[in-house]
Parts: structure tokens; C-alpha cells; sequence
């Protein structure tokens, strides 16, 4: 069953012109309009997420795997942004639906879990206090009940419940990460969004942190959508990917035909790369 859609996702840079999508894109290999300068971000992306499904997104720096994944959270960012985006149990185009509607859904049902931590999270707030900040803002009264559910949450994650009260800037850049894991799963969303979800960690802890995810993604059944420049973090999570270059889907498929067997010469190149 379908929980999230979007249809012709599109996002310009500038003051476009008219000819912007036709003069971008894979076979034009760029994504800035050489009639007007403005950068093509992504154009006509249509996607479906399955519930409990995770759908990555792969491609280099600048394949405007961000300005999609902020697309499908309704982040409004900057640029011209147009298509669709429905949302299982709303009504309607949620790209255009209004401010209350947007904060509903992202209180209750949608998180993004942002590339920056800085984005994320208040690093002078206890990391206890990021995560309860949520279930609060979404009306949940009992002050209580909220700190059991994020101590249970810490524990499924991985984070030590004796740091809870310390504020986030003490935390090593994988404690952060989980804290905001633990963030966006707090209101038992259907779906998250996370973009580039291992920038800054090393190695080593990149692995025990997607591991964790992954183990607790499929736990609580909770879709996800992956965007990542590694084609590692998207074999490890994802069930289907999509490959993203010069702000177009260039190949999509489920992950493992998409490693094995990719049919997009780009695709090839990028896997050719990783190993
Ligand atoms: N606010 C902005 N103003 C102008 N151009 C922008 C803006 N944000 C992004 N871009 C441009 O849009 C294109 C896509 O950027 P986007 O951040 O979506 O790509 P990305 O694949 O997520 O890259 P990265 O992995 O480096 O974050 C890039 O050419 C980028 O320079």
C-alpha cells in the first residue's frame, strides 16, 4: 500500500526562462540552463513509497538528491517548486496544502532527518530533550510519558540513557546522529525521510549507526526514503533505489538488479567507483 507519492517534482534555481527543462538533464549533461543560468535542480520526479519499504536515492553532489528529499518532506526551501505530493490519510496536493496541514503532518506522520546536524538538532538542549521536544509540540501532555518513551527510544537506538540530560554538544558525532534518529521516530512516524544520513562519521561508527537504523526501521514497520551520494549506505537500506544525475532519475530499481546488473552507463560508473 502507497503512503507517500510524488509526481513531477520539479525544483528551479533562479528566474527561469521557459527552455530551462528542455536544455538540462542527463543527455544535455548539465542542470544549469545555459539561456538563463538557472540551476534545474530536479525535474518531473515521480516516485511511489510503499509502507515499511525503504527507497534510496543515489547519485554524485549536486544530482539534487537534497532539493528532492525536501520536496517529499515539504520543506519549502528556496526556488520555484512544483508537482505533487500526497500523503496517505490527507487530502489533496500537500505541496500546496496550508501551514497547519504541513505541521500536522510533520508532527504526527513525516520527519526528515537533515544532512546537518546543526539542522537537526539544538546542541545546547539535552538530547533527551531534542527527541521530547516533538511528541510535545504535538500536543502529548504527560511530561512522563514522553521521557519513557524516549528512554525506550535511546535504548532501541543505541544512545546511553545515562546521557540523556547532557546537553547534545557533549555527544560524539554518532550519539548526535541517533539523537536525531530517535527525533524523527518519536511521534511513530509512516515516513522518514533522511538526507545523506552518515555525513561526518567515520567509517566504523557509519556502519553501527545504519545497522541500528535499519534494525529499528524494520521494527516499527516505518517507511523510509534514503538520500545518499554512497552507493554503501543505499545497498545496506534500501529495497529499491532510484539514481539521480543532473537532476533526473537516470535508472530505478530494486537495489540489488540495480548493483548487479545496471542497465545506465552512469549507474555503471558509479558502482565501478565504490569498488
Ligand atoms: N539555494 C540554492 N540556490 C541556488 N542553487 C542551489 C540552491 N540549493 C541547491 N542548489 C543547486 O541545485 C543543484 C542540486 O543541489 P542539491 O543540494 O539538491 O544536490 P545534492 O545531490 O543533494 O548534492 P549534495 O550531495 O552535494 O548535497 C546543485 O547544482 C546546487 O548547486
Amino acid at each position: 500500500m502507497t503512503v507517500l507519492s510524488g509526481t513531477g517534482l520539479t525544483r528551479l534555481y533562479g528566474d527561469p526562462c521557459g527552455d530551462c527543462e528542455s536544455l538540462t538533464g542527463d543527455d544535455a549533461g548539465r542542470n544549469r540552463c545555459p539561456a538563463c543560468g538557472t540551476i534545474v535542480a530536479c525535474a518531473d520526479v515521480s516516485l511511489d513509497i510503499e509502507r515499511g519499504e525503504v527507497l534510496g536515492v543515489v547519485g554524485e553532489s549536486g544530482s539534487g538528491k537534497s532539493s528532492l528529499a525536501e520536496l517529499l518532506a515539504l520543506e519549502r526551501g528556496e526556488g520555484h517548486s512544483r508537482g505533487s505530493v500526497r500523503f496517505d490519510g490527507y487530502e489533496g496536493n500537500l505541496l500546496e496544502s496550508d501551514y497547519d496541514t504541513r505541521t500536522r503532518l510533520r508532527n504526527d506522520d513525516l520527519a526528515l532527518v537533515h544532512q546537518h546536524i546543526r539542522d537537526g538538532l539544538t546542541l545546547s538542549f539535552s538530547g533527551g530533550g531534542n527527541v521530547a521536544e516533538k511528541p510535545l509540540a504535538a500536543g502529548e501532555r504527560s511530561f512522563e510519558a514522553v521521557r519513557e518513551r524516549v528512554r525506550s527510544l535511546f535504548e532501541q537506538l543505541e544512545v546511553p540513557v545515562d546521557r540523556m540530560d547532557d546537553p547534545a554538544e557533549t555527544y560524539s558525532g554518532g550519539m548526535q546522529r541517533r539523537v536525531q534518529l530517535a527525533r524523527a521516530l518519536v511521534t511513530d512516524p509512516a515516513v522518514v525521510v533522511l538526507d545523506e544520513p552518515t555525513t561526518g562519521l567515520d567509517v566504523s561508527v557509519q556502519a553501527r549507526v545504519l545497522d541500528t537504523f535499519r534494525r529499528v526501521q524494520r521494527e516499527r514497520g516505518v517507511a523510509a526514503v534514503v538520500v545518499s551520494h554512497d552507493l554503501g549506505v543505499v545497498r545496506l537500506l534500501a529495497d529499491r533505489t532510484l539514481v539521480m544525475r543532473h537532476g533526473r532519475v537516470v535508472e530505478r530499481g530494486l537495489t540489488d538488479r540495480i548493483l548487479e546488473d545496471p542497465h545506465h552507463a552512469y549507474t555503471q560508473q558509479l558502482i565501478n567507483s565504490t569498488l
